[in-house]
């Protein structure tokens, strides 16, 4: 696979640490304004660092798109006289819609909406994927791409935005939660490192349980609460304080949110 990666800011670099931590992937074009940043990658054999994104459109077949939503636009324009039908173009863009790029583009290209969390810099990422209809024959293919770097779902376009929230936001949901658990634990008397430790390997831990085991987290949660015993004093005052309820209410404060920026203008 020849991939490019179009902006390496944040988010590209995360997918970039991702790619190279994988294997199939036989050249990788990384582009931004300004090297500078990213000059050590140039030391990866089969990396090549450019500023000409033409350059990297011309010597790859899979590109992957993460410059800022205002920067889409006149990105598209610079380079999609290069464009053949058998490019993927995977838009990792928060809120710029499927439709918007076919204006641009034109509907005979293979076009992949994405929305991956920064946890793909370490293979962890919980990746949704849409496609327009030439795309689908593609899905298969960034699905493979993704699932290299943690999981991946493929969901219709118009949830896409309830998905932002749930896994591109949810990352810091879930470190505010493993932040408060290690607060509790320095305050049991932990100090602050072990607390950290503690807090983020029982979280992974939890997960694992979950995905491995396929059952329902009430199921996991009785075989620990025993009888009149601490975990259940701690969880019933927990949910008294509101826990679920908040969590919940944060969710959908985040989606209305992100509903009323009308997509292209996030
Ligand atoms: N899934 C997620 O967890 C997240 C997704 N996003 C989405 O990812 C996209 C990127 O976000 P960030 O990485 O945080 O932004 P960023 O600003 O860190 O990165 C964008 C990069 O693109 C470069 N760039 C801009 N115009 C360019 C051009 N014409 N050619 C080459 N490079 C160019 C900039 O120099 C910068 O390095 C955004 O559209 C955002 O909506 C953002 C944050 C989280
Ligand atoms: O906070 C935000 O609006 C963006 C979208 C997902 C992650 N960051």
């Amino acid at each position: 696979m020849k991939i490019a990666i179009i902006g390496v800011g944040n988010l590209g670099l995360s997918i970039a640490k991702g790619i190279l931590n994988s294997n199939g992937t036989t050249s990788l074009y990384l582009t931004k304004r300004n090297l500078e940043e990213i000059r050590e990658y140039d030391t990866h054999e089969i990396v090549t660092l450019t500023t000409d994104n033409r350059e990297a459109v011309k010597n790859s077949d899979i590109l992957i798109l993460a410059v800022q939503p205002s920067q889409l636009e006149e990105l598209l324009n610079n380079f999609k006289d290069l464009l053949t039908e058998d490019h993927v173009i995977i838009s990792t863009i928060t809120g710029y819609s499927i439709e918007n790029m076919e204006e641009i583009l034109g509907s005979n290209h293979n076009i992949i909406r994405s929305m991956p969390n920064t946890a793909i810099s370490v293979g962890q990422s919980m990746t949704c994927i849409c496609s327009n209809k030439k795309g689908e024959a593609k899905l298969e293919l960034a699905k493979s791409i993704f699932n290299q770097m943690g999981h991946s779902m493929v969901i219709p376009e118009n949830q896409m935005q309830a998905a932002t929230v749930i896994c591109a936001s949810g990352i810091a949901f879930w470190m505010r939660l493993i932040r408060a658990t290690t607060q509790g634990a320095i305050q049991l008397g932990f100090d602050a490192k072990e607390a950290q430790e503690l807090a983020m390997h029982t979280c992974s831990g939890a997960a694992n349980l979950l995905i491995e085991s396929s059952s329902h987290p009430e199921e996991e949660i009785d075989k620990v609460t025993t009888p009149k015993g601490c975990t259940i004093q701690g969880l019933n005052e927990m949910e008294h304080q509101g826990l679920s309820s908040s969590l919940i209410q944060g969710i959908v404060a985040s989606y209305n949110k992100i509903s009323r920026i009308k997509e292209n203008q996030l």
